[in-house]
């Protein structure tokens, strides 16, 4: 089993991640925060209150999973590629796999990593949802005072399972659009290279950033829904489960509620799968 998919995913994945995090605090707090009136208005009141830093709130946790998680993605698609296809990374670009086999492998890359994923991105949500400034001297500290404490309480308070609380909605938003984004990446790539070449670096960014643009775009419902689950339970549980939360959220707040953070989730997703994409891309190019 070739491993160089598992060990570039990790390398492409963390240096994407680092790009996007503060994008992606903005949008956990307007997915489920009702404080905020914009993306605008988020960022002002996340840099006067709690500097910088407040940007880079959860961001420890994931940069260590991301090690497992994207390892798991690319590797288990490109793996995945092998059994459905019988052809290599390297191969692939003489004789490319039918979308149908990039979908599957897709599919099967991103149900496995969102379950590798759930605890983390529970943590890293939780974290980035308290708004106290960062270790003010003399205040309260907030609830969890870092990663690990954080996970310790939800384990000390709602076991093993509180840990996996989201991991359902979670798992439903990344399989199918898993799929999107590899049949967007490579269908772009096939669209702009000459026959049987490896597509250019522009290329690749472009490919990249469309693929999580248009992957995050259909991801985008399920994640207000995982957003929302997760923070469910932190003080009284208000939602049964996946179904009944998104029955209570569009009551409350019309059909629109679905696309909380598309904006920013796509202003986030080009640069940050661009760079995971290009890298990937030419790590495997450079060891094979
Ligand atoms: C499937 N879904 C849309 C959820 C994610 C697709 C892109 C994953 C990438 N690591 C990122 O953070 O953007």
């Amino acid at each position: 089993m070739p491993v160089e998919e598992f060990v570039a995913g990790w390398i492409s994945g963390a240096l994407g991640l680092v790009l996007g995090h503060p994008f992606d605090t903005v949008k956990v707090r307007l997915q489920t925060q009702t404080t905020y009136r914009g993306i605008v208005d988020c960022m002002v009141k996340i840099y006067r209150h709690e500097s910088l830093l407040g940007f880079f709130k959860g961001m420890s946790f994931p940069i260590a999973s991301i090690a497992v998680v994207n390892s798991v993605l690319f590797g288990v698609y490109s793996n995945t590629l092998l059994l459905l296809t019988a052809t290599s990374h390297q191969e692939r670009r003489a004789q490319p796999p039918s979308y149908m086999h990039i979908f599957l492998a897709g599919c099967t890359g991103g149900f496995l990593q969102a379950y590798c994923l759930a605890p983390f991105d529970l943590i890293k949500v939780r974290l980035q949802n308290q708004t106290e400034p960062v270790a003010q001297p003399g205040s309260p500290p907030p609830q969890y005072q870092g990663p690990v404490h954080c996970a310790a309480s939800i384990f000390r308070e709602e076991g093993y399972r509180g840990l996996f609380r989201g991991a359902w909605a979670l798992m439903l938003r990344d399989t199918p659009t898993m799929g999107i984004y590899f049949i967007t990446y490579e269908g772009l790539c096939h669209q702009y290279t000459p026959e049987g070449q490896n597509p250019s670096s522009a290329t690749v960014l472009v490919a990249g950033g469309f693929a999580g643009i248009a992957s995050w775009v259909a991801a985008t419902p399920l994640d207000v829904i995982k957003s929302r689950m997760q923070m469910d339970g932190l003080r009284r549980r208000v939602y049964q489960g996946v179904l009944d939360c998104m029955v209570s959220s569009v009551r409350q707040e019309g059909l629109g509620v679905f696309f909380r953070g598309v904006t920013i989730n796509s202003a986030r997703a080009f640069p940050v799968n661009a760079v995971t994409f290009l890298s990937y891309e030419y790590l495997l190019r450079w060891w094979g």
